[in-house]
């Protein structure tokens, strides 16, 4: 039975459910239960603080957890990352009042609030601060400067609206790019990255990795259906060349062809256009649910 972490509140929790779900796994009606099981696909879910996860997962006690890199790497415990997941984009940066030009160097001496405090103190030693004080603060730590116990503040910023309403200018490099992962113990001996087919605990662990590839793959692109002229195929496939290879179907009108590849979410849009413009017709887009490449 594969043992697996999901944050229990927070940024992450609905997006890494909604994840688990698409994925054909059994998930919490109850917001207050700790655990599902789900037998069918033989995984028990543990739901948790998003900060403790990694040390569960480091520990050895759970094999797989979805949590966020900055949170795992703030936890210092043995992980590795199996998989990005393509929610829950943060940074994580200094930050203070806004009205001068701040560099990480005018930290010196000053005092630093932040709920990572492992991430600040590496990242202040690499940049050879060496006498900041750095204050621990479990949240809404954008507030701490005003509130007087701090100068700068180092935290996530998302869409930056909480700097803003408190007057603050992020400032220096980004400490960490973060996003929603699936983390694994790093040294593990069934780890998915080294898939053993001999071990029974690398097999379920691959199998719930790679039905979250497919969802994560299947949000990502979009499949893009049209008909094209027989003389335009070349120019086609250069537009739409698909993952490998586009697929192609004759038409009953011989001089059509009926052409179905992936493509970019993003790009979607301006893919239709250049379509239009080269000929094409009944151009079609429609998600993909989840998918297995
Ligand atoms: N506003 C945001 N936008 C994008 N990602 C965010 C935002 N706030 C937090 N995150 C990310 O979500 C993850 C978990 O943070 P979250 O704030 O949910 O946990 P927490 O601070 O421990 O819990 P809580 O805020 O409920 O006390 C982290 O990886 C963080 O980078
Ligand atoms: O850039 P923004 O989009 O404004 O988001 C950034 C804010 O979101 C998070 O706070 P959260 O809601 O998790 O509260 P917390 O500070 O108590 O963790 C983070 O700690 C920032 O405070
Ligand atoms: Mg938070």
């Amino acid at each position: 039975m594969l043992r697996v972490a999901v944050p229990n509140k927070g940024t992450l929790a609905g997006a890494a459910s909604e994840m688990l779900t698409e994925a054909g796994y059994r998930q919490r009606h109850e917001q207050r239960d700790l655990t599902v099981l789900d037998p069918v696909n033989e995984v028990e879910f543990f739901f948790l603080r998003p900060k403790d996860i990694a040390i569960y997962v480091g520990s050895g006690e759970l094999d797989l957890g979805i949590t966020g890199r900055d949170l795992a790497l703030e936890s210092g415990a043995p992980v590795a990352e199996t998989l990005s997941l393509g929610f829950g984009f943060s940074t994580f940066r200094y930050a203070a009042p806004a009205g001068r030009e701040w560099k990480v160097g005018d930290l010196e001496g000053k005092r630093i609030a932040t709920a990572y405090p492992r991430l600040v103190r590496t990242d202040l030693a690499r940049h050879g601060v060496t006498a900041a004080e750095v204050i621990r603060l479990d949240g809404a730590v954008e507030i701490s400067i005003q509130l007087g116990v701090a100068d700068a503040v180092a935290d996530v910023v998302g869409s930056g609206r909480t700097l803003r309403q408190h007057g603050l200018v992020a400032f220096g490099d980004e400490i960490c790019r973060s996003e929603g992962v699936l983390i694994e113990r790093a040294d593990s001996p069934a780890a998915v990255s080294t898939l053993d087919p001999a071990s029974g605990s690398a097999a379920e662990k691959a199998q719930l990795a790679g039905r979250l590839q497919g969802v994560v793959f299947a949000q990502q692109y979009m499949m893009l259906d049209y008909n094209c002229p027989q003389d335009l195929l070349d120019a086609a496939v250069e537009i739409t060349p698909g993952l490998d290879s586009p697929t192609m179907s004759p038409l009953a009108d011989p001089q059509w062809v009926a052409v179905r590849a992936m493509v970019a979410r993003k790009e979607a849009n301006l893919v239709m256009d250049r379509l239009i413009a080269l000929g094409a017709k009944a151009i079609l887009v429609s998600d993909i649910r989840s998918c297995r490449l």
